[in-house]
């Protein structure tokens, strides 16, 4: 398999090397504007192959697409982060102008390529993918879900105090400090639904920590997360390596399931070789779908600024 991956920044250079560590794919691409900048982190990143025991190939090129010709899987992880105190929303004047010449400069050179949409705000990015290439709808998928879904079960993990392992969980809605929606009533340690061992109030301290995950790193590091970004992104790519049919919640174009058209937003779906094998549309209470209907109407209103 060919994964390119579009800025080789924080984001786009951790999940090169979770891909490569994973060692699933024979070569990864990795695209920046910025002169020579792909080019050292690839070479930096070869340099841990024989420390890290993997076969991958990692080349850097500097805005060449031709590198990256037949890719099966892109990653668009170009623009710029946020910085402490903003919405991701506030990204979208910078970053829809790159990601959409991203996307069409990709679909040049790799016509059945699927993408992965990274950059924010990750849902109307992968609006705005879909609305650059034309392609089928199976075939862009925004990465939101896995990464807010892995803090969920962090957040869930310590107020069990036990190990992630034991924690399963899932967050739907938005990628955004608002909207997202962590399915606190369907999360489970070994089978056993949370809410027999948390109290309402420890419930919703893990649901809204894991709502502004992401502004809580920004604000420890100065700009947006990269290591759990990264895995998260990984964990898709790989699944559409092995056609693993493995349900990520992420953002898909909807065309009426959870009673919403013309919009992607995050919801669960099953990932294989195809990108979007299929959304799956779980029963959620009435409370849940009226979050659910208030994230979708929060995205459409980043989406009428594009
Ligand atoms: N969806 C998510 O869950 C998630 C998680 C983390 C970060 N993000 C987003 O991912 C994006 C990248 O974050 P980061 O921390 O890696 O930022 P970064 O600044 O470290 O890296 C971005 C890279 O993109 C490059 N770039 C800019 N314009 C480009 C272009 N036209 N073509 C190719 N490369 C270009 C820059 O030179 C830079 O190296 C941000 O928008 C951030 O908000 C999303
Ligand atoms: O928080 C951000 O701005 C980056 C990313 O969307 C994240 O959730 O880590």
């Amino acid at each position: 398999m060919k994964v390119t991956v579009v800025g080789a920044g924080a984001v786009g250079a951790s999940c090169a090397e979770y891909i490569a560590i994973k060692d699933f794919a024979a070569e990864v691409v990795l695209v920046d504007i910025k002169e020579g900048f792909a080019e050292g982190k690839a070479m930096d990143l070869m340099q841990t192959a024989s420390l890290n025991s993997f076969d991958t190939k990692i080349t850097g090129v500097t805005n060449d697409y031709s590198a990256t010709a037949n890719s099966d899987v892109a990653v668009i992880t170009s623009g710029i982060p946020r910085k402490p105190g903003m919405t991701r929303e506030e990204l979208i004047s910078t970053n829809a102008g790159i990601v959409k010449s991203v996307a069409e400069n990709l679909i040049k050179h790799s016509p059945d390529v699927t993408i992965i949409v990274v950059s924010n705000p990750m849902d109307t990015m992968t609006y705005l993918a879909h609305q650059a290439t034309g392609l089928p709808k199976n075939r862009i998928i925004g990465m939101g879900g896995a990464l807010d879904s892995a803090r969920f079960k962090y957040r869930l993990a310590e107020a069990l105090e036990c190990p992630a392992s034991d924690v399963d969980g899932m967050v739907i809605g938005g990628h955004s400090d608002t909207g997202m929606l962590p399915l606190t009533r369907l999360a489970t340690r070994n089978s056993v639904p949370v809410s027999e061992f948390l109290s309402q109030e420890q419930m919703d301290y893990v649901r809204e920590e894991t709502k502004v995950g992401g502004a809580t790193l920004t604000k420890l590091l100065g700009t947006s997360a990269w290591y759990a970004p990264g895995a998260a992104v990984s964990a898709m790519v790989q699944a559409i390596a092995n056609d693993a049919n493995k349900m990520f919640p992420c953002s898909c174009l909807l065309d009426g399931e959870y009673g919403l058209k013309d919009i992607c937003i995050g919801v669960p779906a099953l990932i294989g070789k195809n990108g979007i094998n299929k959304i799956v549309e779980i029963d959620l209470d009435d409370a849940e779908k009226a979050k659910l209907q208030e994230s979708a109407e929060a995205v459409r209103k980043t989406n009428g600024l594009l």
